[in-house]
């Protein structure tokens, strides 16, 4: 007996110690007090962008909160995100991976989840060359600008066959994947009738699937010494998953190659481009496979996530959506739609993407990043292998920076223009520094291009007998913010009929 209390106080020791470590050899920044073992974890809640917010206003605008055993520091104000994506840039750009992540990007190959380092930056540098510069975005807007036509003809024949709602993700989901998809993979994997393939129906099961696999499991994920639990029998999920996307990406893969060969043109798709491009670079198959699917993961929610915010402020305010339904029609006219050309005629159009996404980043938290040096942040100690997060959407509301926070306004941009593609630390939605998003500027593009199409082809209302004040508002947590009531609104056709014909 006195044996097995010597054990256990020693054991509460060793703990106590280990959690006191840190706090005796560093200065970290304050945050909620972390209960062994388990650290904060019970006390973050779903929400987190919203919680560490709410946070920020007892601890500081730069905390710590433990998950598990991993120290997390989160900062809440543009000084400190300034600090954190510029002046630590390169010491804090590695990337967290939780062992299921590490698994399914065969330990970081890929560019979203590889630590900083030479292969890094030389696939960040295809990436800048190949697949997102200017070039390559113009030469793919044809498909930006066919997608969005084809979701406002399938819009139009809804509204025209019933007075009721319709649901705008459906038709927002429709236009990310098949865009995303033929970005990616040359391929439309819907028919015109919306009916999907066989190659796109598993196509789709492999990203819900990798959704599923990559989601943290509860309280052993995060202790690590505990986290090998998590293990026993799943492997051979993980074994299987990796076959069948690998499987289907190198049929593709080779689908591409035959059809170049044979025709001797190469096109403008990231998989030809990643294919011809191949040995100049050195890139290995794994890494062209994991750019491939990162760009579909990152890809495929964040647009329409963001226009479906965007519609459901511009049916809470009328008045702002007239104002941008004025600009198109002066500056469009009422005989013909809106093409990608159009957008840089049209500023108070593109103030309203630029609203919704301050309000509404659907990465509220970024990617979180990784401490690869020891470094000091807002006078804090960081030490290295710290995650680190920027929390934008709080930064995005802060009362110090933004006249009414909280309100719709896109005047705010016609008045003082605020850069949005990472040179600004008040407005951050795609990051900044080194691993800012690459699909900056082709996502702009693709965001303000669907909202004036939406607005210019329909009068959008909220469902008979909704008040616009009774839409729900309030968002989904996880680690991209969709709305968590699906909007469901009614589109009026507001052109002349021949103008829906044509598209
Ligand atoms: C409105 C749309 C989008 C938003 C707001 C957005 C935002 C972001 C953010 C915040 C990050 C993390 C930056 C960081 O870690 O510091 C990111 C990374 C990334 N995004 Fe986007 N994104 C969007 C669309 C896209 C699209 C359409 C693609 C691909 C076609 C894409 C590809 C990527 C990739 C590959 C990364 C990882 C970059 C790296 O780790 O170096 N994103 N994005």
């Amino acid at each position: 007996m006195e044996l097995f209390l010597f054990i256990i106080s020693i054991i509460i020791f060793i703990l106590f110690v280990y959690r006191l470590y840190p706090w005796l050899r560093y200065r970290l920044p304050p945050g909620p007090y972390p209960w062994p073992i388990i650290g904060n974890l019970l006390d973050v809640k779903p929400d987190r962008c919203r919680c560490f917010a709410e946070w920020s206003k007892i601890y500081g605008p730069i905390m710590s909160v433990w998950i598990g055993s991993s120290l997390n520091v989160i900062v809440s104000n543009s000084e400190l995100a300034k600090q954190v994506l510029k002046d630590c840039d390169q010491q804090l750009a590695n990337r967290h991976r939780p062992k299921a992540v590490a698994i399914i990007s065969k330990g970081g190959t890929d560019l979203v989840w590889a630590d900083y380092g030479a292969h890094y930056v030389k696939v960040r540098r295809v990436c800048t060359l190949e697949l997102f510069s200017p070039k390559r975005t113009e030469a793919l807007r044809p498909i930006r600008e066919e997608e969005v036509r084809a979701m406002i003809a399938s819009i139009f024949k809804d509204s025209t066959n019933s007075s009721n709602s319709l649901v705008l993700r459906k038709y927002l989901g429709s236009v990310a994947f098949n865009n995303i998809t033929r970005l990616v993979f040359g391929k439309r994997f819907e028919s015109e009738e919306g009916v999907v393939d066989g190659q796109g129906l598993e196509f789709r099961a492999i990203v819900a699937n990798e959704f599923k696999l990559g989601i943290p499991q509860g309280l052993v994920e995060h202790i690590s010494w505990l986290r090998w639990i998590r293990w026993l029998g799943d492997d051979e999920a993980f074994t299987k998953h990796l076959a069948h996307k690998d499987g289907l990406t190198r049929a593709i893969m080779e689908e591409h190659k035959a059809k170049s060969m044979k025709s001797g043109v190469v096109k403008q798709h990231f998989v030809d481009a990643l294919l011809s491009r191949r040995e100049i670079h050195g890139l290995s198959e794994d890494t062209i496979m994991g750019l491939l699917w990162n760009m579909i993961t990152a890809g495929m929610d964040t647009v329409a996530i963001t226009v479906e915010w965007a519609m459901a402020e511009l049916v809470m305010n009328p008045r702002v959506q007239h104002k941008a339904q004025e600009e198109l029609d002066r500056v469009i006219g009422l005989n013909r739609g809106m093409n990608e050309s159009d957008t840089l005629n049209l500023p108070y159009l593109r103030s309203v993407a630029k609203e919704a996404l301050r309000l509404h980043p659907p990465t509220p938290l970024m990617l979180p990043h990784k401490a690869n040096a020891h470094v000091k942040i807002g006078g804090f100690d960081i030490p290295r292998e710290t995650i680190v997060s920027v929390n934008v959407w709080a930064i995005a509301r802060d009362s110090s920076i933004w006249e009414d926070p909280l309100e719709f306004k896109p005047e705010r941009f016609l008045q003082r223009d605020v850069d949005i593609g990472g040179h600004d630390f008040r407005l951050l939605p795609f990051g900044a520094g080194r691993r800012i998003c690459p699909a900056t500027q082709l996502s702009i593009n693709l965001v303000t291009l669907m909202l004036g199409q939406l607005l210019h082809h329909f009068e959008w209302t909220p469902p008979l007998g909704v008040r616009s004040e009774e839409i729900d508002m309030t968002d989904s947590p996880g680690l991209v913010n969709y709305m968590r009531t699906p909007l469901q609104i009614v589109p009026t056709p507001r052109l002349p009929a021949q103008v829906y014909e044509r598209v």
